[in-house]
């Protein structure tokens, strides 16, 4: 298998003020195509830091990363320019990361009109394509953002993410601002969407519930370093470091919450039950999405 994301040695101190934050202090892991690497750690440990570093969204104050064998330091102008057409990202807060004034066609062309030649006809089918993809019905186009539900935003923002086909996903806290009976949806969307696409993702997230479901390989972060990275079935059930241990133990528990399937790899074929099959009863409505709730019982 090949290498998709490589992070050398990464280091990013924050200046502020005559103060400095070493956010990430030497960090380097490798993603392999078509897997997701969870990334855990505590509140201000460098997650999100690291991420943005891995794709130059913010310079590294020293070392570099590898995307699909490219050195992305070395990148200008125009290899640059496509390079960002082969990743993206999904945030936490799909409402604020949409602009509130375009419809949802006009927000899943814009990453369109930026990085390919698609206009017109041929451009409107595409982002009828890709609503059908997220499992938004055509009638949610002509909508503004507000008129969506949570879990409908977060779908419009992963359809723009994967609107330019890129290879490669950061997915940074993508379902902690949904509702509990939503994020399953999700979840499974973006799995869906990684096995047809083969792609890979780079996933934030507090939830190690979330991580262990979605992850083939966990890293633990703790005060701008990378303290354990293994197979996640291993790092999150029976972890070898003293910290990840502890932030295990000091896991919230949910009441009434059970715990997500343990996904089949290997199997053939999508996650049951669809997500998009989750969505069809709500695509028609802006209420929320309340169809499947494979988190709660
Ligand atoms: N633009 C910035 N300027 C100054 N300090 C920053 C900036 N961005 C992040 N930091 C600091 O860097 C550290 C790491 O932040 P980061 O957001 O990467 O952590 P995180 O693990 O993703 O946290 P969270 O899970 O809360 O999002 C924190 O101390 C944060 O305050």
């Amino acid at each position: 298998m090949s290498v998709m994301l490589a992070v050398e040695n990464v280091v990013k101190v924050f200046r502020a003020h005559g103060s400095q934050v070493t956010a990430v202090d030497g960090v380097s892991f490798e993603v392999e195509s078509g897997t997701t690497f969870g990334l855990v750690g505590e509140s201000g440990s460098g997650k999100s830091t690291v991420a943005r570093c891995a794709l130059r969204l913010i310079e590294p104050t020293s070392g570099d990363s590898r995307i699909d064998g490219e050195r992305i330091g070395a990148l200008r102008g125009t290899a640059m320019r496509r390079l960002r057409a082969r990743t993206g990202m999904v945030f936490q807060n799909p409402a604020a990361a949409l602009n509130p004034r375009l419809t949802i066609e006009q927000s899943i062309a814009e990453p369109l009109r930026t990085h390919s030649d698609l206009r017109g006809r041929a451009l409107a089918q595409r982002v009828r394509e890709l609503l059908d993809e997220v499992g938004l019905a055509t009638a949610h186009a002509e909508r503004l953002p507000h008129q969506l539900s949570g879990g409908q935003c977060q779908r419009v923002g992963i359809a723009r993410a994967v609107a330019t086909r890129p290879k490669l996903l950061i997915l940074d806290e993508p379902t902690s601002a949904l509702d509990v009976s939503v994020q399953a949806q999700v979840l499974n969307l973006l799995q869906e969407l990684r096995r047809e696409h083969a792609l890979t993702y780079l996933l934030i997230s507090h939830d190690l519930d979330v991580v262990r479901y979605m992850s083939d390989t966990a890293g633990v972060m703790r005060s701008g370093r990378l303290v354990e990275v293994g197979p996640a079935s291993r790092v999150l059930v029976r972890p070898e470091h003293e910290y990840t241990r502890r932030l295990l133990a000091a896991m919230p528990e949910t009441p009434g919450a059970v715990p997500l399937p343990v996904p089949e790899r290997d199997a053939p074929g999508r996650l049951a039950p669809s997500s998009r099959a989750d969505a069809a009863a709500d695509a028609r409505s802006t209420e929320p999405d309340s169809s499947q709730n494979r988190i709660h019982s």
